[in-house]
């Protein structure tokens, strides 16, 4: 069997690089048909009682029972696209190699036109997703950086450049110790990134 190399960015908590996850071929080739057969949407939010339109599209998908909170919002997921659900299972696989048992029943999905779409500074640690949650996020397209930072103490912030075909680990506990962010950048180019995730359901 294929066997991934994984760069080793931080040991404690855990958050693991895979640049190449997918080679090109699967990569293009997903991402094609991301692009091209999911319906993007561009929620319409409101934060701090004012509205504003998302700043980039996305997709939430998974199985049926995983309901997800997200920015004040009910999302009840689309149902797997086959490319998502292919991937998710390679992730899948992938982790067990590294005995990171995980089992993903949903997916955000966020498209960005270019350099200018963004998603501000967040920890995906909402109830919904249990005490430590583990985050697996597949990168194509546009080679972007993920800023990272500490939420307690004296650690610098840092980029993770996240190339087409990558995976990113971000193991448990990085979600209580980190927030992250896709700052907006003068680079052209789409990219979509796959954030794989456990919901308990209610
Ligand atoms: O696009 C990315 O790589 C980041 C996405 C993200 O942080 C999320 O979906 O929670
Ligand atoms: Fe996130």
């Amino acid at each position: 069997m294929h066997t991934t190399c994984w760069e080793r960015l931080l040991d404690s908590p855990a958050l693991r690089l895979a640049p190449g996850f997918l080679d090109r071929l699967q990569a293009d080739e997903v991402l094609a048909r991301l692009d091209g057969e999911l319906e993007w949407q561009r929620p319409r939010l409101r934060l701090y009682g004012r509205e504003h339109t998302l700043p980039r599209r996305q997709v939430w998908m998974g199985d049926a029972e995983a309901r997800y909170r997200y920015s004040g919002q009910d999302f009840t997921p689309e149902p797997w696209h086959p490319a998502a659900a292919w991937v998710r299972d390679r992730v899948q696989a992938c982790l067990a190699q590294i005995d990171v048992p995980a089992r993903f029943n949903s997916v955000l999905l966020n498209r960005y036109a270019d350099g200018e779409e963004r998603m501000g500074w967040h920890s995906d640690d909402e109830p919904e997703l249990g005490e430590a949650p583990i985050i697996a996020a597949v990168s194509l397209g546009a080679e972007r950086p993920l800023r990272m930072r500490w939420k307690h103490g004296v650690g610098k912030p840092f980029n993770v450049w996240l190339p087409h075909g990558s995976l990113l680990l971000m193991g448990a506990g990085c979600q209580a110790a980190l927030q992250h962010a896709l700052l907006p950048r003068r680079l052209p180019g789409l990219r979509i990134s796959l954030t794989f995730r456990h919901v308990v359901p209610r």
